[in-house]
């Protein structure tokens, strides 16, 4: 099956600023893909190039199996970076114009609004004018006028920002709830807690070009794992291992010390736990921990300093 979307190759120069520099993605039918990106990482410059908003200086794109996303525009559901809703619209009658706008008739388009509404807990402001919601409330009617048309794709350009947790979460479910009917939905974010609960693939961006490109669980794997271990012996032997890149006193308790053992490559437990037993480590408790995909953007955006900075390397190790 060909991809919904595939950008190739994509470079776009503002003046003498590149805002994206070869910049390829390929999201395929049902996914849930996140573009991910520091500030003036090139995700909107990115976005607005698939959706044909501004062309690409060099490379390709591909929507919907067209060049150009107007002659798709009816299957695509697009909330910008900018908002801005018309303010003296009631809820109910903005979003059934944004589906007029998309070819749907006047009847059907209001009454998807109001069930739109309803069931992501905005029933009471269907009737209420756009300039009287709140910041947030308005943002959820814009991101729900961009499903009213019942669109095959989403393109939503930092869906999450201004919205408090409790909307975030309203705004996961409802993400969650168009790739169980089998929409495909593109996002940008800062915000990796997202991105790692609901996306299939993530694309990272950095000064306009592709750091990584792949699933969670394979940009989770860029980075080693990390151990806690709480006993009451010394640890100096693991500290001495090949494998062992780190060691980091967490806390103590009743003469039990917590540790954590940052690894390089991919240390086996059996490994870890063999050389306790062999030098007469008491193991209370030993965990492995999967590193966060915030760790992992910090460690391909910012560096190996940054991830640096949260551990303790074996020259500064109080293993000791
Ligand atoms: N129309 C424009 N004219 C000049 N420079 C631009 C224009 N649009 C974007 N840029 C620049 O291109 C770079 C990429 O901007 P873009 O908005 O694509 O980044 P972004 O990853 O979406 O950032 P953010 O997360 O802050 O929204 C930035 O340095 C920005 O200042």
């Amino acid at each position: 099956m060909a991809p919904i979307v595939e950008l190739s190759n994509v470079h776009k120069r503002f003046g003498d600023h590149i805002a994206v520099e070869n910049v390829s993605m390929q999201v395929e039918p049902g996914q849930v893909y996140g573009f991910l990106g520091p500030n003036g990482a090139g995700k909107t410059t990115s976005i607005r190039i698939m959706l044909g908003i501004i062309d690409p200086d060099r490379g390709t794109r591909q929507i919907l199996g067209a060049q150009s996303a107007l002659s798709v525009s009816h299957r695509v559901g697009y909330l910008p970076e900018e908002r801005g809703l018309y303010k003296n619209m009631s809820a109910q009658n903005v979003i059934a114009y944004l589906g007029q706008l998309k070819g749907m008739d006047g009847v059907s388009a209001k009454r998807r609004a109001g069930e739109l509404l309803e069931r992501y807990g905005l029933a009471d402001a269907a009737k209420k004018r756009v300039k009287q919601l709140s910041k947030g409330m308005a943002q959820k009617v814009q991101v729900l006028s961009t499903m009213v048309h019942d669109p095959d794709l989403l393109v939503l350009d930092e869906p999450f920002s201004g919205l408090d947790p409790v909307n975030q979460q309203v705004l996961e479910d409802l993400l969650a709830d168009m790739k169980q009917a089998g929409k495909t939905i593109i996002f940008s974010t800062h915000v990796m807690q997202h991105a790692e609960r609901l996306c299939d693939r993530i694309g990272l961006v950095a000064h306009g070009r592709d750091v990584f490109n792949g699933t969670v669980g394979e940009a989770k794997r860029l980075l080693a794992p990390r151990i806690l271990l709480r006993t009451k012996d010394d640890i100096v032997a693991l500290h001495e291992l090949e494998a062992v890149r780190g060691v980091t006193r967490i806390s103590e308790e009743n003469g039990v010390m917590e540790w954590e053992i940052v690894t390089q490559g991919r240390v086996s437990t059996e490994e870890l736990v063999g050389r306790c037993m062999e030098h007469r480590i008491e193991i209370a408790h030993f965990s492995m921990i999967e590193p966060s995909l915030h760790e992992v953007f910090v460690h391909l955006v910012g560096g190996e300093k940054a991830v640096d900075g949260q551990n303790v390397s074996k020259e500064r190790g109080d293993a000791k």
